[in-house]
């Protein structure tokens, strides 16, 4: 076992293990251990010219981005232990708690900070703005300079080497991507632990989208009671599969298979339900991707979009979990410089998961921000840098246009960043998801989709609509709150799922 990858490891102290339960205080992701404690944030001048010269170059391609912000976001780096082996918390604090609990910042007014429900219309308030003309205060979180942590980190390499427990915990080869990802050399994804028992989530999921499944299949029973397969009855499937939100094509896909095989026969509701799972497994296998990262990229960059609430910062911490779980170094960026809860929340889940976090005050610049945490994950050589942004309603101009102006910064520090820009869909919302994909994939370049929430009252059909229009890569579904609650996307699955075929 390589002594440097142990050292990696324990870098931080075990004092910061992922075990420990998140302090109520939002100072509580900065571990406790002065001697652990983060190196004062410091900017080079040479640094802060290229940023600055960067960020006025693409305002001016759109002036209308980050024009309502500060130029000076004030980022604060949290070193975070990322021990690929220490078990995760299993139950996240769950987000209205972790609000609760980090609390509105106390030179904050509580009104700037409300989370604006998911349909209505985010207006950054203006007393954001005032909080981010407001002097900036001194940095709170302090990095301790690295040689402060060689004891620590030689304690912990020689209890390692002592502790036979700890030395198989450290052993297993970092790069062993978890399930649902693949490099683009090795695209079949090894399996890094025992998988859970399927039927838990797969329960979950298909109690989801039973509200879809079940009325849709007594829809489709009585449609055939007594009657045979003609040119109504088909009629009348086809109308039936579009208001389940399955989309023209797919409809269109489904009746002509079960006009192929029985018109002019009986049909029953359960030849109908094979041929649907069928044709729907069709659509999405071919979207039904891994996760590709790019690890020579270093960092990988994963930017993550979407409307609000639609699960952001709650898919970024399963994610980050899956990956530091997997031994990879991950770094994420509090993005969302719109709300002070989601700010905390995104810090909660980088202590959960073991993985670093650059964030800024309430109100900086996202563009200056997300500068800033890609310099840092390219300086700690993280794997992965996931970036969270503001939930925004795609018709709102300038915060469509600050996210645009993230994009463009982030490529020109790498033309390839960001390698991956991944849109959050909440399967509850319905038709509404389609308008969503099509305007971010427009101003992002959204290169693939997570389906969140079915676990739900789920509407699932509009993603075999997407699917069949977009083909985009789905490539993990959400299906609850907690940390392991994100399992790989599988087409028959759902497929069987929506048509409520017994599995
Ligand atoms: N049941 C269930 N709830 C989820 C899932 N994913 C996220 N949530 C919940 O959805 C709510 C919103 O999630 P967030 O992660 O805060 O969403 P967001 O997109 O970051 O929201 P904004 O910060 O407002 O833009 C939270 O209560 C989450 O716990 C899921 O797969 N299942």
């Amino acid at each position: 076992m390589a002594l440097g990858f142990i050292k990696k490891i324990f870098t931080f102290g075990k004092d910061t293990a992922p075990e420990q339960k998140p302090e109520a205080e939002v100072p509580a992701v900065v571990p406790d251990d002065a001697a652990v404690a983060p190196a004062p944030v410091t900017e080079e001048p040479v640094v802060a010219e290229e940023r600055d010269a960067l960020l006025d170059e693409a305002e001016a391609a759109n002036p209308e981005a980050g024009s309502h912000v500060p130029d000076e976001p004030e980022p604060d780096i949290y070193p975070l232990p990322h021990a690929p082996n220490v078990p995760v918390a299993k139950d996240p604090v769950a987000p209205a708690e972790m609000e609760t609990a980090g609390g509105p910042s106390d030179d904050v007014p509580a009104e700037a900070i409300e989370d604006p429900a998911p349909d209505e219309e985010p207006d950054a308030p203006s007393e954001v703005l005032d909080v981010a003309e407001e002097p900036v205060a001194p940095v709170e979180d302090v990095v301790e300079p690295e040689e402060s942590v060689a004891p620590a980190e030689e304690q912990a390499v020689a209890a390692a080497t002592e502790n036979p427990v700890l030395e198989e915990a450290v052993s297993v080869e970092p790069k062993a991507l978890p399930k649902g990802f693949a490099t683009a050399e090795s695209k079949p994804v090894a399996e890094v632990a025992a998988p859970e028992p399927k039927r838990t989530w797969f329960q979950r999921l298909r109690e989801g989208l039973s509200r879809t499944s079940s009325q849709l299949t007594g829809q489709i029973t009585s449609l055939f009671t007594k009657r045979k397969l003609d040119d109504d009855t088909l009629q009348d499937l086809e109308d039936l599969l579009i208001q389940a939100d399955l989309g023209v094509e797919t409809a269109l896909r489904i009746t002509d298979t079960l006009a192929s095989e029985r018109y002019g026969k009986d049909v029953t509701g359960a030849d109908v339900s094979r041929i649907m799972a069928s044709e729907i497994t069709k659509v999405l296998a071919p979207v039904a991707r891994p996760l590709e990262l790019d690890l020579n990229h270093k960092p990988h960059v994963i930017l993550v979009v979407g409307v609000n609430g639609t699960g952001k910062t709650t898919t970024i911490g399963k994610l980050a979990a899956k990956l530091s779980g997997a031994g990879l170094k991950v770094m994420l960026a509090a993005g969302d410089t719109f709300r002070a809860a989601a700010i905390e929340q995104l810090k909660i889940w980088a202590e959960r998961t073991g993985s670093d976090i650059v964030s800024s005050k309430l109100g900086a610049d996202a563009a200056g921000l997300a500068y800033e945490a890609y310099e840092r994950a390219k300086e700690s050589k993280s794997d992965v840098l996931i970036i969270d942004t503001a939930g925004r309603l795609q018709n709102k101009t300038e915060l469509m246009a600050e996210l645009e102006k993230i994009v463009r910064v982030l490529g020109k520090l790498d033309p390839d960043a960001p390698h991956t820009v991944l849109q959050t869909l909440d399967a509850t919302t319905g038709q509404n998801a389609m308008n969503q994909v099509e305007i971010f994939r427009n101003v992002a370049g959204v290169s693939g989709l997570i389906m969140t929430k079915l676990d739900g009252t789920a509407r699932g059909g509009i993603l075999v609509a997407i699917a069949a229009k977009h083909k985009l890569p789905v490539y993990f579904i959400g299906v609850g709150e907690g940390i392991d609650d994100l399992e790989p996307f599988e087409a028959k699955d759902f497929a069987e799922a929506i048509a409520g075929v017994q599995a």
